[in-house]
């Protein structure tokens, strides 16, 4: 695993060392949750892109945009009047400048589903916020990854597994998760490279159809134009992840539009 990874775990461990008491009960309700799949598949069958669109403060040692609370529920908001099918916030404090205040602010506004962007390492975590979807992240959780998806549900959140290889892939299609997320970010070089999607995606869906199961698929990051948009989505992802390029734009409602726009 990088370095640069291994602080942000490192920094997890001891911030939820330090926590108290959970804030929230639960499970939660979560309406929302639920209409998540059935979203997907009605924005794919208008012939639009399902695109989770991010709020995203900084990536690791690079500043994006200062997103306060407020900052974070209007840029949400313009993100689902352009059609993006669900918000991803990113809530981890140090690397990310993400907080669960900007989470908070964003849930209470918009309608459609929030996604915890995280780096979950201890069920602790589950009971900070609330939240619909929240992310796992296979190559972090190793042999955790089926109990965390467990008590995720039970939670009552929808987890949505993190995957960039085979081997994690596999892990990802022996537990409960519906949403399988293909990262195309290695996170032990943090090389980026699209084809992650085009190889793992017709993976899933032979395992599908071998098992009779239907799982979404979500490519994340690297995601930049509408070329790459119809190039993860041709083969064979379901959804889109996209961070740092609708952040850095201008205009957050058009560039959104314009990938949920891209099979025009
Ligand atoms: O964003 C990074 O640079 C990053 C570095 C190391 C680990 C994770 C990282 N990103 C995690 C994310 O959740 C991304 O923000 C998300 O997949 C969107 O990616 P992008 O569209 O490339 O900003």
């Amino acid at each position: 695993m990088h370095s640069v990874i291994q602080e942000i775990v490192q920094a997890t461990v001891e911030r939820t060392a330090r926590m108290e008491y959970p804030k929230i009960r639960t499970p939660h309700s979560n309406s929302r949750t639920k209409s998540i799949i059935s979203d997907i598949r009605q924005k794919k069958a208008q012939g639009r892109v399902p695109v989770i669109a991010e709020v995203k403060p900084a990536s690791p040692g690079k500043k994006l945009r200062d997103i306060s609370p407020a900052d974070a529920s209007h840029i949400a908001s313009e993100m689902e009047k352009a059609g993006a099918v669900a918000i991803s916030v990113l809530t981890e404090p140090e690397f990310f400048h993400g907080s669960t205040g900007n989470l908070e602010a964003v849930r209470k506004n918009v309608s459609i589903p929030v996604l915890r962007k995280d780096f979950i390492i201890d069920k602790i975590q589950f009971d900070e916020v609330e939240s619909d979807l929240i992310l796992l992240i296979a190559g972090i959780l190793g042999s955790d990854l089926d109990e965390m998806v467990n008590i995720a549900i039970s939670k009552g959140f929808e987890p949505l597994v993190e995957t960039h290889n085979i081997r994690e892939l596999e892990e990802a299609l022996k537990t409960k998760a519906q949403l399988i997320g293909i990262n195309n970010r290695d996170l032990n070089t943090l090389e980026i490279n699209l084809n992650t999607t085009l190889e793992l995606a017709p993976v899933v869906r032979e395992h599908d159809k071998n098992n009779g199961s239907g799982h979404i698929i979500i490519s994340e990051s690297g995601i930049h134009s509408t070329d790459d948009i119809r190039k993860v989505i041709g083969a064979g992802a379901d959804a889109v992840l996209v961070g740092t390029s609708i952040i850095k734009s201008d205009d957050i409602y058009a560039k959104t539009k314009e990938f949920v726009d891209a099979l025009d």
